[in-house]
């Protein structure tokens, strides 16, 4: 049935009779946000007392572990349902194989231990990615010309998935492309006993330019310089592939997907949420953070207004939750 066809037309229609009082706006709104919502990602570093903050990301900080307990503790009282982590790691651990990643004890799985023992309640998601942990910033070791060798990395991504598995995180989420590493950790997984293990997969990640400010928050920048990540990341003029991508990480035993970056490809999100109807989630990534902060520095945009309803757009979009660095933010504000 065509809108024509239910509505009345003007004068007996008229749209603006619901949008006049606050209580019929509230009445009829189809999307609203949640603490549930959320995933908050961030940055932690080997040391003490550290709180250092990223300069292309305002209000983001580099954390050790010490100072990032209460962090973890607030997105408990705030609602917040999962902490997502991001290794920074020291330049001396870095080799071309990234294989410091796979590390019993290394920072990453001592971290997870630590915040699954103290708050056995709040999720903890995992970037399963090399980029961190290589010497030249790529997301797995690479052949000579720059090539990024697909099933040498994805050896290492499940060695890595295993061991964040044993340290006791919630969900492991591949962020690298590489095909068939969805199964390959699936299987690795099941074959450990790791059964609950949740796996979110980045299935249609863009190589993408808003992720700029992310790779200096973890030091990758440097390294990576002027070399690009198309490889292995989707062309951003693609959309099909998105569903192609989705539908293999599926088959392959993702529990979740995710679309990356967000507000610049919620098209991509509407049409996969649309296709599968599975959970779905969305990363507004560093360089979507990035230009709403450095607009309303400038008093340009109304920081808080503009957050809201950037964060809703995802939630119309079909997004399940959203992975953005104004979690707190956003949740304190929902509480009032
Ligand atoms: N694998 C995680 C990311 O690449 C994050 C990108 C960003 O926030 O820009
Ligand atoms: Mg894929």
């Amino acid at each position: 049935m065509s809108q024509h066809e239910v509505f009345a037309d003007f004068p007996a229609g008229r749209p603006r009779r619901l949008r006049r009082d606050d209580f019929t706006r509230r009445l009829v709104r189809e999307h609203r946000l949640s603490a549930d919502d959320f995933i908050y990602p961030v940055f932690v570093a080997d040391g003490q007392g550290l709180r250092q903050p990223v300069p292309s990301l305002p209000g983001v900080h580099r954390y050790s572990l010490d100072t990032l307990l209460p962090v973890a503790e607030e997105c408990l009282e705030l609602g917040v349902p999962v902490l997502a982590l991001f290794p920074v790691i020291a330049p001396e651990l870095k080799d071309p194989d990234g294989s410091e990643a796979t590390r019993p004890d290394g920072l990453v799985p001592r971290v997870v231990r630590e915040l699954k023992r103290r708050f056995p309640e709040l999720g903890v998601l995992c970037d399963v990615a090399l980029d961190p942990y290589t010497s030249h910033g790529q997301d797995g070791p690479i052949d000579e010309h720059g090539y990024v060798l697909n099933e040498r990395t994805v050896g290492l991504l499940t060695q890595q998935a295993l061991v964040q598995a044993e340290a006791g995180v919630d969900i492991v989420a591949p962020s690298d492309m590489m095909d068939g590493r969805i199964g390959a950790i699936r299987q690795a997984l099941e074959n450990n006993g790791h059964i609950h293990t949740r796996i979110m997969a980045y299935s249609a990640k863009y190589a993408s330019a808003f992720y700029g400010p992310f790779r200096d928050a973890v030091g990758s920048a440097a390294n990576l310089g002027k070399s690009s990540k198309a490889t292995y990341q989707m062309d951003p003029g693609n959309i099909d592939e998105a569903l192609r991508e989705v539908a293999l990480d599926l088959r392959e035993g993702a529990d979740m997907v995710m679309v990356k970056p967000g507000m610049p490809y919620l098209d991509v999100l509407r049409r996969v949420k649309d296709t599968f109807r599975v959970p779905t989630f969305a990363y507004q990534v560093s360089g979507e953070y990035a230009m709403i902060k450095a607009a309303s520095a400038n008093g340009w945009l109304d920081e808080d207004k503009v957050v809201m309803e950037a964060l809703l757009a995802f939630k119309r979009a079909g997004a399940d939750g959203i992975l953005t660095y104004f979690a707190l933010d956003a949740a304190r504000k929902l509480k009032g």
